[in-house]
């Protein structure tokens, strides 16, 4: 009784509590924002140094409050400021806020706090303060429900994890699934394995989260991952909440004149977008070979590469690529390297192609600007991201790479952009463009989308 009277004299109150990664940081923006406009009041978690980026690049609404996590000097608070590898140091950044993170919540005496895959320690802590947790996966629900269930470690009691068992299916996976993972995709996984943090792989971390929180909630919808979402409530027995693909809101932005008055030159829907988002990062082989296969399309493109942020990206960038190549391509190619205002390049009308690394935030962009989705996942989720939309969805084409180490050549992508953007009026590069036309109309009905944030709040308003 004194619930509901809470209930209903009360807003509900989420504390968002997301990974020290803007990658992870961006979805958990994108959430706020639509739950705040729906009556749910949000405070939002992050270091100190990630605030004045939440504000400024991610748009969080003004009115949501952000608690600043104090860390101990000289710990590192966010992924782009390490190298890759060193991601793990975060993790144990984030382990050391527990007590700090009991008394915020003690003080604020959230509903719900939403939380992210690296703090197993989250749903134990808030549970004993009568909070409910919520584990909200950034990643899809086909790459967790691939790998990060239980029965993935049915058969393997007793030894440790190779790569040859993520090439197969977790045991009883959903029938008729013809998923599995190529051998460089496999070992790519075995990072997970590894240990984060003293006595803890990152497997039994995410593991842990995902089967002691209240509840799962995913980035995503049953029209696009209706099976792989029953399999992983199944697999928690529990409920799982859904936020729909999370459509972003049109950008209060403009886009900069210098790429107006670049892409006014083009042709409607002849410019490829060519980029892999905030943290993936490609080697010089894969570097050369795309840059030669973006030169033979023919077409107009913009090509962004990053490095990681202890690199120089300008010397990287004049060391891999040959000046005669730039001078080559120099009246229809930029290469360009740091932030770019993605969503408003890939809305601009002479956008028509998005080769990426599958990211989900990505590739929802691109499939509602109507530009052509070419895959080519470079880690983790990526990949299964990739295989979603090349082989369910049927609404974009994966880059065709070696088996055994990933490699792709220049012919191999010249290939896949051709079939989608040359050879339009033959299969399969005319179902695809029909495919990427129906789930476009999905995503731009502001109705069903709405409908998926109602949902959810009806659904937190009832579980609070
Ligand atoms: O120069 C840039 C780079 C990125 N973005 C935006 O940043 C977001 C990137 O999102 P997404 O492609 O989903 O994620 P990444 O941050 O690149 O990728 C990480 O996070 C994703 C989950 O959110 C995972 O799918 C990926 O594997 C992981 O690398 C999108 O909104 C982009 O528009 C920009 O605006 N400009």
């Amino acid at each position: 009784m004194m619930c509901s009277e809470t209930m209903f004299n009360d807003k509900v109150h989420v504390v968002m509590f997301p990974f020290l990664a803007f990658g992870h940081i961006s979805p958990f923006v994108q959430l706020s924002n639509k739950l705040y406009t729906h009556g749910i009041h949000i405070t939002f978690l992050s270091a100190l140094s990630n605030i004045p980026r939440i504000k400024s690049t991610f748009n969080l609404n003004p009115a949501i409050e952000i608690v600043p996590l104090h860390f101990p000097n000289g710990i590192i608070t966010n992924t782009a400021d390490i190298p890759p590898h060193f991601a793990a140091n975060l993790i144990h950044a984030l382990d050391l806020t527990q007590t700090q993170v009991k008394y915020i919540l003690l003080e604020l005496k959230p509903h719900f706090v939403i939380f992210d895959f690296a703090q197993n320690w989250l749903p134990k802590l808030a549970s004993e303060l009568g909070i409910k947790s919520v584990h909200f996966s950034v990643y899809s629900a086909i790459s967790d429900s691939y790998i990060t269930v239980p029965s993935r470690l049915n058969g393997i009691e007793g030894r440790s994890i190779i790569f040859e068992d993520l090439i197969k299916k977790p045991l009883g996976y959903i029938p008729n699934s013809n998923l599995s993972l190529k051998t460089f995709e496999a070992k790519d996984f075995m990072f997970l394995f590894k240990r984060f943090g003293e006595n803890i792989t990152g497997y039994e971390r995410v593991l842990q989260s995902l089967s002691e929180c209240s509840f799962i909630l995913f980035k995503s919808c049953k029209e696009i991952e209706g099976v792989y979402l029953d399999y992983i409530e199944n697999q928690f027995g529990k409920q799982v909440l859904l936020t729909g693909a999370l459509v972003p809101e049109p950008s209060i932005e403009v886009l900069e004149e210098k790429w107006c008055k670049w892409l006014d030159n083009f042709k409607p829907k002849s410019v490829i977008l060519c980029s892999f988002g905030s943290e993936t990062f490609l080697n010089d082989d894969q570097i050369k070979e795309l840059a030669i296969g973006l030169e033979l399309t023919g077409l107009p493109f913009i090509l962004v590469l990053n490095f990681p942020s202890n690199t120089n990206a300008k010397g990287e960038l004049e060391r891999i690529l040959s000046k005669d190549f730039l001078e080559r391509v120099k009246n229809r190619g930029i290469v360009h390297t740091g932030w770019l205002q993605q969503q408003l390049i890939l809305k601009h009308i002479s956008v028509g192609c998005y080769i990426c690394h599958a990211g989900f935030s990505s590739v929802i962009e691109a499939m509602v600007n109507d530009c052509q989705l070419v895959l080519l996942p470079l880690k983790g989720d990526q990949f299964f991201n990739s295989k979603l939309i090349a082989n369910d969805l049927e609404a974009g084409i994966e880059v065709n790479r070696n088996d055994e180490n990933g490699y792709f050549g220049k012919e191999e992508l010249l290939k896949a952009v051709n079939t989608i953007m040359v050879e339009v009026d033959k299969e399969p590069g005319k179902h695809i463009r029909q495919n990427h036309m129906k789930w476009k109309e999905f995503l731009l009905n502001k109705e069903t989308q709405d409908k998926f944030i109602t949902d959810l709040v009806l659904q937190l308003k009832s579980l609070a």
